[in-house]
């Protein structure tokens, strides 16, 4: 394909999303539909539906649109904040988007503050009290692609043998300094998938930030740990490369645990999946609750724009449900890790403030916050000690 055509192709793809596709799903269907599309086009084409979506206010502004995207002018403003030269692109070429109408050839003039930093409108005030003073650097780094790093399983490796293993199937990466498992993949991202490095679970997929949440949690080598949102079991997996406890995974939808037995086995690891409602009495718990995922809105950014206050109402609601139930599991004197992937206060401290209210005889040992950055993603960890005996 031309680059002219795969913006063409970008171009219907993101008026679908703008009609409510989810961005993944119209991506497949429509290389299911593209077959001569090769990889090297399906990739262009991905990265530049993500990075629109992920600028969608400031590229709708760019190409002309305000506050009303079209594909088309997402691909334009993205284009001109790429310093792309768009007339070389939209022509009268087969495949191309049509040269550029006089409306559109009009330079718009400076975005406000919000839409050049592609905040949601309705969340600016929050997100500004969420991140203070970090609310312009954050809201800048959320515009970009996020780094693509690697655990390094340690049950398997250590970080300077995978490093050399990856470069030989030329994957390079660099020590991230977030978590000591951590490799930045420099070079060769899209090779990571199909490497012997990989499939032989000498290292995983995950965010360094996230990794080191779960470095952060101290788990004994006898401790019983439930991780109760386990999901796709990266915390687990990522806990349980590193001591040898006995691990439950427990999700309210346990279809989201069904590949993490095979996961386990390739990382060497056990976890055992249960289906069953949560027991009490484990030492460790893990709740690593459903959020905004504002932190990590960089690999999701269709995320960014489809949460509504609605939404995060019912999402604040169902953290604190979850923080008390995950805190009957846990045992007396037992701790209980309170996890988002959010950077909204709501979902953050002051859930930790209402818990510390709601069960005043608990203790909140540790808080950690980490912004999204060139390393890593955006985290908030609270650590909660259980009473030692139970009223
Ligand atoms: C942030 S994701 C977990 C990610 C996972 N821990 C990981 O590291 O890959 C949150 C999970 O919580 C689950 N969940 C939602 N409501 C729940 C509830 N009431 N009880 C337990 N799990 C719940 C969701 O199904 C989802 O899998």
């Amino acid at each position: 394909m031309t680059p002219a055509a795969r913006v063409s192709a970008a171009i219907a793809l993101l008026d679908d999303i703008l009609q409510g596709a989810p961005a993944e799903k119209a991506l497949t269907v429509w290389a299911r539909n593209n077959r001569y599309a090769g990889s090297g086009d399906r990739a262009a084409i991905r990265d530049q539906v993500y990075s629109a979506l992920r600028r969608l206010r400031s590229a709708a502004w760019a190409g002309g649109a305000g506050d009303a995207p079209t594909g088309r002018a997402l691909m334009l403003g993205l284009l001109r904040q790429e310093g792309e030269d768009v007339d070389a692109i939209f022509t009268d070429a087969r495949f191309a988007p049509v040269p550029l109408n006089d409306a559109e050839r009009q330079m718009p003039g400076t975005a406000p503050e919000p839409v050049a930093l592609d905040c949601p409108e309705w969340l600016e005030a929050d997100l500004r009290a969420s991140l203070g003073e970090d609310f312009v650097p954050v809201m800048t780094t959320l515009r970009d692609r996020a780094p693509i790093t690697l655990r390094v399983n340690l049950r398997k490796s250590d970080p300077a043998h995978a490093a050399a293993l990856l470069a030989e199937e030329g994957i390079a990466t660099t020590p991230n300094p977030r978590a000591e498992t951590a490799l930045s993949v420099t070079d060769g991202a899209r090779r990571v998938a199909n490497s012997a490095v990989y499939r032989d679970g000498l290292v995983e997929l995950q965010d360094a930030g996230s990794q080191a949440l779960a470095q952060a949690v101290p788990v004994a080598d006898d401790a019983r740990v439930l991780d109760y949102c386990a999901g796709g079991g990266g915390k687990t997996l990522a806990l349980a490369a590193r001591v040898s406890a006995q691990f439950i995974a427990h999700d309210a939808i346990p279809a989201r645990l069904r590949d993490l037995p095979d996961r386990a086995r390739r990382a060497g690891v056990e976890v055992r999946v249960s289906d069953a409602p949560a027991q009490a009495g484990f030492d460790v718990v893990v709740a690593d609750v459903p959020c905004s995922g504002s932190g990590a809105w960089r690999r999701q950014p269709q995320a960014k724009w489809d949460l509504t206050p609605d939404r995060l109402a019912e999402l604040t609601a169902l953290q604190s449900e979850i923080l008390d139930d995950a805190a009957r599991c846990t045992a007396p004197g037992g701790v209980l890790a309170y996890m988002t992937c959010a950077l909204l206060d709501a979902e953050n401290a002051a859930q930790i403030r209402a818990f510390a209210t709601r069960h005043p005889n608990w203790t909140v040992t540790e808080t950690r916050t980490s912004r999204p950055d060139a390393d890593g993603d955006g985290f908030f960890l609270a650590l909660l000690r259980a009473p030692a005996q139970t009223a």
